[in-house]
Parts: C-alpha cells; structure tokens; sequence
C-alpha cells in the first residue's frame, strides 16, 4: 500500500496547472501496479498451493511406502525360522496357523489336558503335531513353560521331540513330531483294566525295554488305559 499513497501523496502535492496528461499517467501506473501486485498474489497463491499439494502427495506416499515395508517384513517374517539355544525352533502365531489349515477342525487329531492337538505340516514339509493351549492365566502358562523347559532338556529315542514352540501373548502352542499311530494310549489301549502311572524316570526306563510306543507329554507322565 506503500506505493499507492505515494502516488497519491505525490499527486496531492500537484499543480492543477500540470495537466490532466500527468494525472492520467499516474492512473495508469496505479492501474498497472494493482494488476502486477494482483498477478503477484496469484502467482503466490497458485504456489502456496502446490507446495501445500506436494507435501501432502510426498506424506502419502511416503506413508504408502512404510506400509510396503511393513507387508514384506510380515510376509517375510512368516518363513524366518528362528531357533533357541535348546535347539528348539520358535513359530509365530501366524507359521503354525497356515500349518494346521487355520487349526482347521479337520486337522484335529485328538484332545487333552492342555487343549486341542491338530495334524499339521510344516513349511520344510515336516509332519508336526500342534498342541494349542486352551488353558488361560498364569497356571496355564507356567504349565507351558516347563513343558517346554523339561522336553527342551530331555532327549530319548523313547520320548517325542518337542520341535519347538509358539508363545505370544494370546498364543501358547507347543509344536511335537509326529506320531503317525496315535499316543500312547493308543498304542496301550488293548491292555486291560490297568492304569499305569509311571514317573519320569521308571516310565522311560520301563518304555526302554518296548518296541516302538513314545511318550509325548512330559509335564505328568501318565499313561493310562481305558477301563
Ligand atoms: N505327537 C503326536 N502325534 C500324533 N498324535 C498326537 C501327538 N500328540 C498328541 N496326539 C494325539 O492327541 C491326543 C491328545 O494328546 P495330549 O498329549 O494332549 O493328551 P494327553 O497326554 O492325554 O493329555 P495331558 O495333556 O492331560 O497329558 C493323543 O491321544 C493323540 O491321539
């Protein structure tokens, strides 16, 4: 506005005597100015637009970006196999879930005290049995952990291989090999009456002396037979 009152202050300052010539000159200069300064703001307008414009198109995408990233450390994280220094391999939620087909109700293969036990197959191929612990609180997961922790310790060609195991926070799952003909008591089924109740120690040293029978839960080992 500065250069309009100077225009207006000069003008102010003027002879009538200097002739309307001069004082449409200084119209035109006003004219010339108001449209120059108008362009200028649109141009800044027009500009601040499309710095406004580009910064949202860069923050999408740059967002879009990050969620690529994040889908392919997902996706790739579903084939990382990570192992402890038991030698036992750490599953996701997501690994054991494609495994059982969704712990599909087909794949189950039977149920015990820690919950449903589904067929599954690994993605190397290996046949595996998924215990899915359907035991909530703090007993159940201290149930998991020395399961896990004794089976990690114990090996015997008598005892199943616990091949690892999935604990999430909502997912406790215990992964073993597969036993093609049923648990132990299926294999014990046709011995009679009897309950046998065997330790640790005496229910390997007494399975030690059979053929092909293993057990597959360490926590209690017990093994019964149908009445
Ligand atoms: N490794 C395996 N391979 C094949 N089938 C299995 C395997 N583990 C369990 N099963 C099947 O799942 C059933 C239940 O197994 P699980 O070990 O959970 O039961 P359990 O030992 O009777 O129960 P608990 O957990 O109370 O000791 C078994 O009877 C067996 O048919």
């Amino acid at each position: 506005m500065f250069w309009v009152l100077a225009i207006f202050g000069v003008n102010a300052k003027m002879e009538p005597a200097e002739g309307s010539d001069k004082r449409e000159e200084r119209v035109a200069l006003l004219v010339i100015l108001l449209l120059a300064s108008l362009s200028l703001s649109s141009l800044l307008l027009v500009f601040s637009y499309y710095c406004y414009l580009s910064n949202k198109v860069s923050k999408r995408f740059k967002a879009h970006k990050r969620v690529n990233y994040e889908d392919k450390e997902c996706s790739s994280s579903a084939n990382i196999q990570v192992t402890t220094d038991k030698g036992l391999q750490v599953f996701t939620y997501k690994q054991l879930h494609s495994a059982t087909g969704g712990f599909g109700k087909s794949n189950v293969i039977g149920h015990g005290g820690f919950g449903l036990v589904y067929r599954g197959v690994l993605q190397d191929g290996r046949k595996v049995a998924v215990k899915l612990m359907d035991r909530a609180g703090r007993q159940g997961e201290e149930e998991f952990d020395v399961e896990v922790e004794l089976l990690s310790r114990l090996s015997s060609p008598y005892l199943l291989a616990l091949v690892g195991y999935c604990s999430e926070i909502n997912h406790k799952i215990l992964v073993y090999e597969f036993m093609a003909n049923g648990g132990l008591q299926e294999h014990l089924y046709p011995i009679s009456g009897a309950k046998i109740v065997l330790d640790v120690n005496s229910g390997i040293a007494q399975l030690e002396g059979s053929a092909s029978p293993r057990v597959t839960d360490i926590t209690t080992v017990k093994i019964h037979t149908r009445p």
